[in-house]
């Protein structure tokens, strides 16, 4: 395998995927390996329920799954919508909208109780985004979070954006900028570096797979983690994108071309690892 593709942070221990992966190998029982769903698992489309895992994706992480400690998604998307588009995965624990909600191997999913109050709210801030954006965005109801989309119509961008930071200040919400989207969500503690950070803490090591500025926060709970224990190895691999420019590659430690590249590496991963 070539040698990887270094982003500006130094990486402590991490030359190129093939050592990084020995590393991990001597410690497999103690890794956690993350991954981010949209433009990471899954190609981006320009409708938000078209997506599927790219090739190999979802077969490596099969083959990963017994051997490491855990294996779990991140995502802004709910549990639900996690759970019918990784075709029947199984033992892979689903965090979705940011935390808010969680299901473990499986199980049922559990919805963080501080967000439930906020249900009516996101429901009745989708139905006013739908009658007053402009034809051509795309509102994106997720029962504790409102997605505003403008991939297909990217001259809204500026309209769809100034309209829903108006919303958050008026319902007291918290935003999250993405890719092409405006997401609106609960004032509620919910991010993917507080998952991360939480699930890290007696970890031997940990990857995290994204391509998303939420990602960022991620990829910082990881090397908090490793700032704090020595022995602790993590590696932050982004997936690159045309959309956020060198701001999530610049804070990892190697990165992809493509979801499709990342079957490739984690195929290549499955030799090291079993
Ligand atoms: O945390 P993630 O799993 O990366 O979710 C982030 C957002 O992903 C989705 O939107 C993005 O992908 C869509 C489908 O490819 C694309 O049409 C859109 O432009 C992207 O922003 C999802 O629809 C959002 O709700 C998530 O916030």
């Amino acid at each position: 395998m070539p040698p990887l593709n270094l982003g500006n942070q130094q990486p402590r221990i991490p030359l190129d995927a093939d050592q990084a992966w020995r590393t991990t190998a001597a410690r497999a029982a103690g890794t956690v390996l993350f991954f981010d769903f949209d433009g990471t698992l899954a190609p981006v489309d320009d409708d938000p329920t078209a997506v599927r895992p790219a090739p190999k994706v979802l077969a490596a992480i099969e083959a990963l799954a017994p051997v490491v400690r855990r294996i779990a998604i991140v995502s802004a998307r709910p549990v639900d919508f996690l759970r019918d588009h990784l075709g029947g995965l199984t033992g892979v624990d689903l965090y979705g909208l940011y935390g808010l909600e969680h299901s473990h191997s499986g199980g049922e999913t559990v919805t963080e109780p501080a967000a439930l109050p906020w249900v009516p709210t996101m429901a009745e801030l989708a139905e006013l985004a739908r009658a007053e954006l402009p034809e051509g965005a795309l509102v994106e109801y997720k029962r504790l979070s409102v997605a505003l989309h403008w991939r297909t119509a990217p001259q809204l961008g500026g309209a769809v954006e100034r309209w829903g930071l108006a919303q958050a200040e008026r319902l007291g919400l918290k935003v999250q900028a993405g890719r092409m989207v405006l997401e609106l969500k609960p004032p509620v503690d919910g991010d993917k570096g507080l998952v991360i950070g939480e699930i890290v803490r007696d970890a031997e090591g940990a990857w995290y797979f994204g391509d998303d500025v939420s990602d960022i926060k991620a990829f910082a709970a990881l090397r908090a983690r490793a700032a704090a224990d020595p022995h602790f190895f993590g590696v932050c691999v982004a997936v690159a994108n045309p959309e956020t420019g060198d701001e999530v590659a610049e804070a990892a430690d190697l990165t992809l071309d493509s979801p499709a590249a990342l079957g490739d590496f984690l195929t290549a991963a499955t030799h090291h690892l079993t």
